[in-house]
């Protein structure tokens, strides 16, 4: 079982560092809880094998310390933390059948061979890799050895948490989600922490029941897929998550009203009043392309916009329009309606978030 603590952690790949920069992960906390499914989301170079690397113990961090069921394990090696990982290129042994790969973690061990059999087996039968058991690894397609990876991982009982780092990167697309599948079945019948990073939405929804969104080496929301698509904490997810991203605009408050460079916003009354209250001059209005409702024809309250671009893509159409110079997006149904140059937009006004400094701010109510 293992309950994983991250308590102020910090790393940073610098001998000499000098600011938030020169960190790969910049201040963190965070519970992994046992038995979760997870997803570690972020783009290229946020941090997410690094962190990885921390908690498999591949990389001892620089600051703050890593917890399993509440002892620190900071110095302990990989080896000692009943912790497997799966990598982005399958670690086998070529020379060795399948079934000697899978053995291998449990001969190691010097588990007694019975065990090693019937464990092997058991595992070869939920990886569908029973008939290949006497194959050379080096003959195998590239899922194939992926899941013999995997297997290695799940033959040890003593595994409590199994990290995967982009493990579907080598697969061809027809068969990742087989293989995204199986690893669900795998969760559910197993009581194992399993935390997979991936800079894939998809993948990410697919998989975990909560996914931590990572950005600059930190951790800015961890939820499940509905909260982040709903009420996204940082920019960043708003615009990460969903396809198109949000829409954020930099607004400004000035005689009564919110305005986005020389367009005055129609919004809420208190979205409006808390634009006045904000401290900070860093403050967006963001909402999502779901959420915008675009007439044909001019209507009171509506913001007028230039239509740049529709394109329909079946059961949905995607508007471009400019506002400000500035270019957004609206998702329409199948059925919208035709329109001229200019297109007139409402915001729903319940879906409407409000980021001061990036991160999303509650709207007290009226
Ligand atoms: N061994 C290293 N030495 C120095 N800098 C490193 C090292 N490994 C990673 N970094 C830097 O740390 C930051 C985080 O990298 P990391 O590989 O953890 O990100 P990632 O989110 O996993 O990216 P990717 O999806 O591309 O693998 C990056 O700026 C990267 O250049």
């Amino acid at each position: 079982m293992a309950e994983i603590i991250l308590k102020t952690l910090a790393h940073t790949y610098s001998a000499n560092p000098q600011s938030p920069d020169d960190y790969a992960i910049r201040h963190m906390e965070h519970v992994w809880h046992q038995g979760g499914a997870y997803a570690l989301l972020g783009p290229s170079g946020c941090g997410k094998s690094t962190l990885l690397n921390i908690i498999s113990g591949l990389l001892e961090p620089s600051e703050g310390d890593v917890l399993f069921d509440g002892q620190r394990v900071n110095e302990l090696p990989p080896e000692e933390r009943n912790i497997a990982q799966v990598f982005q290129f399958p670690v086998i042994y070529d020379t060795m059948t399948v079934f000697d790969n899978l053995a291998f973690p449990l001969r190691n061990m010097n588990t007694p061979e019975h065990r090693v059999k019937n464990k092997v087996l058991d595992v070869a039968d939920i990886l569908d890799l029973t008939e290949l058991l006497k194959r050379k690894a080096k003959g195998l397609t590239a899922d194939e050895k992926q899941k013999v990876s995997m297997g290695r991982g799940l033959v040890r009982d003593d595994v409590s948490a199994i990290l995967f780092d982009e493990p579907l990167t080598v697969i061809d697309p027809q068969l990742k989600w087989k293989l995204r599948r199986k690893l669900k079945e795998i969760h559910q019948r197993f009581n194992i922490t399993m935390i997979y990073v991936t800079h894939d939405q998809l993948e990410a929804s697919t998989f975990a029941d909560k996914i931590a969104v990572m950005y600059e080496g930190q951790m800015v929301q961890f939820g499940t897929p509905q909260e982040l698509f709903e009420t996204p904490a940082h920019t960043f997810v708003g615009y990460f998550i969903g396809s198109p991203g949000m829409n954020l605009f930099a607004v400004r408050y000035e005689a009564g009203e919110a305005w986005f460079g020389d367009i005055a916003l129609t919004l809420p009354s208190k979205v409006t009043r808390a634009i006045a209250q904000a401290s900070s001059r860093n403050i967006k209005v963001g909402i999502r392309p779901e959420f915008i409702t675009v007439h044909a024809n001019p209507r009171e309250g509506a913001l007028v916009a230039r239509k740049r671009r529709l394109q329909d893509l079946g059961t949905y159409a995607i508007l471009t329009f400019e506002l400000g110079n500035e270019l957004f997006k609206a998702r329409l149904p199948e059925d919208h309606a035709a329109y001229g140059d200019e297109v007139y937009l409402e915001f729903e006004p319940e879906h409407i978030g409000l980021y001061i400094d990036e991160y999303r701010v509650g709207v007290p109510c009226e």
